[in-house]
C-alpha cells in the first residue's frame, strides 16, 4: 500500500543554514504521531514541505504517492494549520464557509459543535477575535476538514489548559470515529502523551527518533536511592544521566524492567519512576548516539 507520507533523504538549507538534514520516515494511516524537538529543531520547516508549502533543497517527498508542490490533487486531501495562521480580514462564519468549500470532508455539524465549545461568535470579524480564539479557529476549522492528512503545528498559542484539554478530546474522539493521519508538532510532550501513537523528534535539523509511542513508554526509568545501591542495581546498564544529591543518587536507565529487577530495587530500597515521553524525548536529543535509547524506525 502506499504510505500517506513518505519522506526520503531530505535536506532543507535556507541561506547556509541546515535546517533539515537526511530526514528519512514514512506514516501510514491511520495514526497520531508527535513530531517534537526544541526551538528551531525544524519541526515547521518539515510540516510546511509536506504541506507543499515549501522546497525541499534535495530529497524525496511523497503525500499519497506523489510529490505536494503545486498538487491539487493532493492538497485537497491534506491540512496544515499553524500557531501562527494568517487569515484574510473575514468573519469568522466567512472563514468557515470558504474551508468547507475547500475541504471534501468537511463535517459542517462538527464544525458548528467545535465554534460552540470554544465560543467563538461567528458573526465577529476574525482580527477582533483574541489571540486564543484565533488559536481555536484554527482547531475548529483543522478538526472539521477532516483531512486525510491533518497537520498541526503547535496549534496552542494563546490556548488556556482547559481550551487545551478540549482540543485532545476532540481531537481523539474525531480521530476514533474517522481514522486518519494526524500530525501534531508539540512542545507539550506530556499534555498529549496519551494521545500519541508514534513519536518523530527532531534535533538540529536531523531525525533522531522514530518510534512508536508504546515502545518508549517504559523504555527508560529514574532510579534514586543511595549512591552505592544506585550504582549496584544500574551496573552494566545504559545509564542516560546520573544526578548526586548528598547520599542520593538518581540514574535514568535505558531498558525495560522485569519482576525480578523489581525485586532486586525492593530489596535495595530504591525508588522506581517512569520517564515520561517528554523526558524521553529530551534525552534522545542530547543524547542520540550514546544512549542506546534511539530504537529501529517504527514501520
Ligand atoms: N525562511 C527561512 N529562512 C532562513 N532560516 C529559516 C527559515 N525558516 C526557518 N529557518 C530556520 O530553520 C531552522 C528550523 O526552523 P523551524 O521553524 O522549522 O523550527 P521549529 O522546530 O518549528 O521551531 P519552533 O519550535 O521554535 O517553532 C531554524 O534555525 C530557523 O531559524
Amino acid at each position: 500500500m502506499t504510505p500517506a507520507i513518505s519522506v526520503a533523504g531530505v535536506e532543507c538549507r535556507y541561506r547556509g543554514h541546515q535546517a533539515l538534514t537526511d530526514v528519512t520516515f514514512e506514516i501510514d494511516t491511520p495514526s497520531i504521531t508527535g513530531l517534537l524537538g526544541r526551538n528551531g529543531a525544524g519541526k515547521t520547516t518539515l510540516l510546511r514541505i509536506l504541506a507543499g508549502q515549501e522546497f525541499a533543497t534535495s530529497g524525496r517527498v511523497h503525500v499519497f504517492g506523489a510529490g505536494p508542490l503545486e498538487n491539487d490533487a493532493v492538497l485537497r486531501r491534506m491540512i496544515l494549520i499553524r500557531e501562527d495562521q494568517i487569515y484574510p480580514d473575514l468573519r469568522v462564519r466567512h472563514a468557515i464557509t470558504a474551508a468547507s468549500l475547500l475541504y471534501p470532508n468537511w463535517d459542517t455539524d462538527l464544525a458548528g459543535t467545535l465554534l460552540d465549545l470554544y465560543e467563538l461568535p461567528p458573526n465577529r470579524p476574525i482580527k477582533k477575535l483574541s489571540r486564543g480564539m484565533r488559536t481555536a479557529l484554527g482547531i475548529v476549522i483543522g478538526l472539521a476538514a477532516r483531512a486525510e492528512i491533518t497537520l498541526f503545528d503547535e496549534p496552542y498559542a494563546g490556548l488556556d489548559a482547559v481550551a487545551r484539554m478540549l482540543f485532545y478530546d476532540q481531537l481523539l474522539a474525531d480521530y476514533t470515529a474517522h481514522p486518519r493521519c494526524i500530525v501534531l508538532s508539540t512542545h507539550l510532550i506530556d499534555e498529549a502523551d496519551e494521545l500519541l501513537d508514534r513519536v518523530l523528534v527532531l534535533d538540529h535539523g536531523k531525525l533522531v527518533l522514530d518510534a512508536l509511542a508504546e515502545d518508549l513508554r517504559g523504555t527508560a526509568t529514574i532510579v534514586t536511592g543511595p549512591a552505592d545501591c544506585v550504582e549496584r542495581f544500574v551496573a552494566g546498564r545504559a545509564t542516560l544521566s546520573r544526578r548526586t544529591m548528598g547520599t542520593q543518587t538518581q540514574a535514568v536507565m535505558v531498558g525495560r524492567l522485569d519482576e525480578r529487577d523489581r525485586e532486586v530495587a525492593d530489596h535495595l530500597r530504591l525508588r522506581l519512576e517512569r520517564v515520561t515521553l517528554q523526558q524521553l524525548a529530551v534525552y534522545a536529543a542530547g543524547h542520540d548516539t550514546q544512549s542506546g535509547l534511539t530504537p529501529a524506525r517504527a514501520s
